[in-house]
């Protein structure tokens, strides 16, 4: 008998096809809506395998309910929507994609710099609104991101592929991590602070830490106030690591220049949220590693984990 495959999202016909010579593939069929949580906690109970996206909130509650389970493949690197402890007593193997985004999120960690910075979601609807009547000294000026201070939070792969890309701007990189990374300062000149100094000093400060219980709530009203009234403070890590309603008064009060956001911590953000009502937020609904490529190649990594798992070989991308 095939082990049966769940798949919580609509994938492409020419990547879900092949799998059905050795699975039997039941799939959510739209694109539109995702699968509703109730819909999850039927499926999970015969799934032998589930192949799951950011937002399926995979509990410990939840995981005791599945029968069969072996193997969660997440399409993401981040993995913070599965209790992974619960999954590894539960013997179950949990995988992601490492690696493969890299390089496409920190380019839209660096556009969302760049489009905070120079105003650019507010001039472009300027123009198309008709609202643009005039040439003025100081009309839609924004800030340059050339030779200013990047500080990173979170320098792991991401941190650092951005990192990479503020070299080619003159910027000076400080960074905070939970360790060190004497190589790097070494090799490129990235200086490492204490996270308070790191805010006081910096003109961006862009967060890529994972989700975690640690992170959860890292960026609050003191942190924002810590930083400097004409910083950019950009978030491509995960909603709920910068609490939003302190982002909300410190942007409100002018206390931080501006920020940029590609994550939130209800997706999709509803319309009627503060944050949307200012002009100095910019928002991205969740596209930090949307390119054809690259998410091509996060649904062959998490197939990769699939065959192992299959042929009994080490799973690779493993997190438990
Ligand atoms: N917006 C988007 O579409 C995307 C968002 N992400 C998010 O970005 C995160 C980072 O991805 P990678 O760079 O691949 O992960 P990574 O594991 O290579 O880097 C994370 C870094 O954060 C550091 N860190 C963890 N806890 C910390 C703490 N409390 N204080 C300071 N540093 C801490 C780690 O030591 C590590 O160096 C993911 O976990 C995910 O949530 C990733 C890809 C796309
Ligand atoms: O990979 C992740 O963690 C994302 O947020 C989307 O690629």
């Amino acid at each position: 008998m095939k082990p049966i495959l769940w798949i919580t999202c609509k994938l492409p016909e020419e990547i879900v096809e092949p799998l059905k010579s050795w699975a039997d593939v039941r799939e959510w069929p739209t694109v539109e809506v995702n699968m509703p949580h109730e819909k999850l906690e039927e499926i999970i109970q015969e799934a032998d395998i589930l192949w799951t996206i950011m937002d399926n909130r995979v509990s410990r509650e939840l995981l005791q309910t599945a029968k069969n389970l072996k193997l969660i493949c997440n399409l993401a690197v981040g993995y913070n929507n599965i209790d992974v402890e619960a999954a590894k007593e539960l013997g179950i193997a949990v995988t992601n994609t490492p690696g493969v985004l890299t390089e496409t999120t920190a380019d839209l960690a660096f556009t969302l710099m760049l489009i905070t910075a120079r105003r650019i979601i507010e001039a472009a609807d300027e123009v198309r609104n008709g609202d643009w009547t005039y040439w003025g000294v100081n009309h839609l000026a924004g800030r340059d991101v050339h030779g200013a201070t990047l500080g990173i939070i979170g320098m792991g792969r991401i941190g650092e592929a951005l990192a990479q890309r503020a070299k080619g701007f003159n910027m000076e990189v400080l960074y905070h991590n939970r360790r060190r990374k004497p190589q790097a300062e070494e090799a490129y000149g990235f200086s490492y602070r204490e996270l308070d100094a790191l805010l006081q000093e910096s003109d961006y400060v862009v967060v890529l830490t994972p989700m975690t219980p640690e992170t959860k709530g890292l960026i609050g009203k003191r942190e924002l106030q810590l930083m400097k009234n004409t910083s950019i403070l950009i978030n491509v890590a995960r909603g709920g690591i910068v609490q939003e309603d302190a982002l909300y008064d410190a942007l409100k009060n002018g206390e931080i220049w501006a920020a940029g956001t590609d994550v939130f911590v209800q997706e999709p953000v509803s319309t009627s949220h503060p944050l949307l009502t200012l002009k100095n937020f910019v928002a991205l609904p969740h596209i930090g590693s949307a390119t054809l490529r690259t998410r091509k190649e996060m649904m062959e990594m998490n197939i990769e984990s699939m065959h192992d798992y299959l042929e009994g070989n080490p799973i690779r991308h493993r997190v438990v």
